[in-house]
């Protein structure tokens, strides 16, 4: 079966700064991918080029079997369907959280209200938070309002969903309910790739770890592979630093 995610030759300058240093991975479909590595190693920043939010200096990347680089591919649609959450959640604040989950069903694609009414609010049951729907963001806690983020995502029915440090701005208590969400989209099958320095999480319920540092994949395994028997030096001291 072809990958659903495949990047290949991923390189990325900021000015003079070579930032992304050629990059080979690929994700199959419902794998949970998670990236670790040290801060600056370039984790972001290659999550970004994964929709060309950042736009790859060289190489490529495909999504579903389409070229993401090529000069026909129409971006915007496949970047509804490459469903994206970020440390910042992003939401309106005028709007309430079905409001929110249902703008670009309405507003992009053109759907009846009803009908985005129902995809919103059928996305808010998945994350558990469907009595919310009439509440505001600032009525909200911060992992509510990352929910909120998540089935905003999840009402595109995206192919692939990118998560950058989705629990990095919450309190510790409010990061169970989001990693619970992730792993209830796991287990519904969808495809995964994860920045985030939650190391219990990725032990758990991650496929396959991938270790970067200074914008390369220095080795990637299971889980098992990478905390329990990492090969590579720099692995080892990342991932030794996290249990001492
Ligand atoms: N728009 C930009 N312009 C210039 N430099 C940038 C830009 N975005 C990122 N960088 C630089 O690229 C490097 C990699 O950043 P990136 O955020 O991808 O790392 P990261 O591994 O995700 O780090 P962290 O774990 O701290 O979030 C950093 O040195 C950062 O300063």
């Amino acid at each position: 079966m072809s990958a659903l995610l495949d990047v290949r030759g991923l390189r990325k300058s900021f000015g003079t700064t070579e930032i992304l240093r050629g990059i080979d991975f690929s994700v199959a479909a419902q794998e949970l991918v998670f990236v670790i590595g040290p801060s600056g190693s370039g984790k972001s920043t290659m999550l970004r080029c994964c929709n060309r939010l950042e736009e790859p200096t060289a190489g490529h990347v495909s999504v579903d079997g389409v070229d993401l680089m090529a000069k026909g591919t129409d971006i915007n649609a496949m970047r509804r369907r490459i469903g994206m959450v970020f440390q910042a959640f992003n939401l309106y604040p005028h709007m309430t959280a079905l409001g929110n989950v249902t703008l670009a069903l309405r507003k992009v694609l053109g759907k009846p209200r009803d009908e985005a009414e129902a995809i919103g609010l059928a996305a808010l049951d998945r994350v558990g938070l469907k009595e919310k729907a009439g509440n505001y963001p600032s009525e909200l806690s911060g992992g509510q309002q990352q929910r909120v983020a998540i089935a905003r995502a999840l009402s595109l029915e995206p192919k692939i969903m990118l998560f950058d440090e989705p629990t990095s701005a919450l309190d510790p208590e409010l990061v169970g309910a989001v990693l619970g969400v992730m792993r209830d989209l796991k287990e519904a099958g969808m495809t995964m790739v994860v920045v985030s320095h939650e190391m219990r999480f990725a032990r758990d319920a991650a496929d396959r770890i991938v270790f970067m540092a200074d914008g390369q994949i220095l080795e990637q395994g299971t889980p098992a592979e990478i905390f329990g028997n990492p090969q590579h030096p720099r692995t080892r001291e990342f991932v030794g630093e996290l249990s001492r």
